[in-house]
């Protein structure tokens, strides 16, 4: 799914009002409907709405909402909040027809006195402000939205929490956002509901679909996607019958060092789980009998030192190299490390130590082989491109980084951000915090060198890894939870994860 800017999402809207062709005033009651679909599936009909409504469209949702509402037996009152002398065209007539109605009680706020009780539990909707915001809340505004932040009533933002903008954030007061428990965002979500600071205003965050014009959605170009299944089905190759593991490809995966086998170990293991070929892993010579022993699948390449990593095999048999987890940062390390960019012309991944003596020797950043893929989280991203200050920033910088170094660069996190050489964007939507535990990257790593191993060019190796990664962690979660999940159950629930996307 296209993500797109607030600018455009409103280009998205007129083109829809002038092809389809509909009036507005019955997209925004389209919009409503959903709404009022998503409330009766959730709620039960006794419940009482208390509805803040601002001057523009976001307002004329909430207006439109409460009439729908109003003709079952579900409770509602209006809030109107006087911020200006006038409302927008459809905002107006939906006041209008609700007015005339007369079912439901319509007040004004008009200072920080009119604010009402606000009882534990109604369920509160934010109709303030929408993807129209265009300076941060100050004044009466901000004060309702502090005070409606205070109440235990559940909160339900349309569109957008009131006073986020949709995508960058740097300079706006997230406590004079709305905190909303549920956000129920039309047709698309918005850029910032995918960045962690946001997560406490968004809440559980889904989307609406209210019928935009599919021609303007598949032609606007957005450098941002929110990746699903059907995404990643699209780009898996088919595994043919008459196969044999010659062409699923040989990996070279060099991990481990003195007390961090186990890094070789899952990282091997997950490999071996993901379809590839051979693979051979290369360990200090202390790993020899737990990895032979662990992992009798994987051949074992044999360093000359006991305890790190200094050297590689020649690099001729492999189809694709995976360098890092536990490998440890020493001057010997890098050395090797800094000979091996200069060799290899095979597709590569790098993550944990190999980023982190990156972070340590930022020249070697010139060197990155083109089309190789990075795994780093937010700490071993900032020790190699420098503080960010949000995930905004992080993220230009992270586009930036792919583009300049031509590299796809996978930032691990919630809805992890996948980037490629041309500076687009691609965030994964699975996985949970169950997920942050050692090893978790390990595993990842060793999925991303099957993939590549396999002859998957670097972004889908680094988009089908990800989020096949992710799904082996939903479902491990929902099976044992998410406190008890170790990075092995990522290991043990591949298969089932690779079945469901082979389904
Ligand atoms: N996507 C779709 O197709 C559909 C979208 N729909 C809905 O439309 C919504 C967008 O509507 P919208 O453009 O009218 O913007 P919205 O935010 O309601 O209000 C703008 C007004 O607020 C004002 N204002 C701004 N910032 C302010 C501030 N800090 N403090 C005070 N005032 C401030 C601003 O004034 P100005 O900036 O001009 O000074 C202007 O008057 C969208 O979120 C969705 O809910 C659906 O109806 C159907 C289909
Ligand atoms: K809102």
């Amino acid at each position: 799914m296209k993500i797109f800017t607030s600018k455009q999402i409103a280009e998205i809207d007129a083109f829809t009002i002038a092809h389809e062709p509909i009036a507005s005033i019955d997209l925004m009651e389209r919009a409503a409907e959903q709404l009022f679909s998503w409330i009766k599936k959730r709620y039960s009909e006794e419940q009482s709405f208390q509805i803040f409504v601002g001057p523009g469209n976001n307002g004329g949702d909430g207006l439109a909402l409460a009439r729908l509402l109003s003709k079952t037996k579900f409770k509602v009152e209006v809030y109107l909040v006087k911020v200006s002398k006038n409302l927008s065209v459809d905002c107006q007539v939906n006041l209008d027809r609700l007015r005339s109605q007369n079912l439901v009680s319509i007040s004004e706020i008009s200072t920080s006195h009119d604010f009402p009780v606000i009882f534990d539990d109604s369920v509160d909707v934010d109709a303030l402000l929408g993807s129209g915001l265009s300076r941060p809340l100050d004044g009466l505004l901000k004060d309702l939205v502090l005070y409606l932040n205070t109440s235990k009533a559940e909160l339900v933002a349309i569109d957008i929490p009131s006073g986020l903008f949709g995508e960058d954030n740097s300079l706006n007061n997230l406590h004079h956002c709305v905190r909303a428990d549920y956000t129920l965002s039309f047709q698309f979500p918005k850029l910032s509901f995918l960045f962690p600071e946001n997560v406490d205003c968004v809440g559980n965050w889904q989307v609406l679909p209210i019928g935009l014009h599919s021609r303007i959605i598949d032609e606007m170009e957005s450098p941002y996607q929110l990746v699903d299944e059907n995404d990643i089905k699209k780009r898996l190759k088919k595994r043919g019958r008459f196969s044999h593991k010659g062409i699923y490809g040989h990996g070279l995966l060099i991990s481990g060092s003195y007390g961090k086998m186990g890094a070789a170990i899952l990282a091997s293991k997950a490999a071996l789980r993901s379809g590839i070929g051979l693979l051979s892993t290369h360990i200090p010579r202390l790993g020899y009998d737990i990895m032979q022993t662990a992992v009798p699948e994987s051949m074992v390449s044999i360093d000359r030192s006991d305890i790190i990593f200094t050297e590689y095999p020649d690099l001729e048999s492999f189809e694709a190299i995976g360098i890092g987890p536990g490998i440890d940062t020493k001057q010997n390390s890098f050395r090797a490390l800094e000979e091996l960019f200069e060799e290899c012309d095979k597709p590569l991944v790098l993550d944990a130590d190999a980023l982190n003596i990156m972070g340590q020797n930022p020249q070697l950043k010139d060197n990155l082989p083109k089309g190789c893929v990075l795994t780093p989280h937010v700490k071993e991203f900032e020790r190699l491109v420098g503080s960010c200050s949000d995930s905004f920033d992080r993220n230009m910088k992270q586009r930036d980084f792919s583009k300049k170094q031509s590299v796809v660069m996978v930032l691990k996190g919630a809805f992890s951000a996948i980037t490629d050489q041309n500076g687009r964007c691609y965030f994964n939507s699975t996985g949970n915090p169950g997920m942050a535990t050692a090893g978790s990257g390990d595993v990842l790593t060793g999925i991303i060198l099957s993939l590549l191993s396999q002859g998957y060019p670097s972004l889908d190796a680094a988009l089908i890894g990800v989020y096949v990664h992710g799904l082996a962690g939903d479902m491990a979660a929902d099976e044992l939870g998410q406190e008890a999940l170790i990075a092995g159950d990522l290991v043990e629930y591949l298969p089932k994860a690779w079945k469901k996307l082979r389904e």
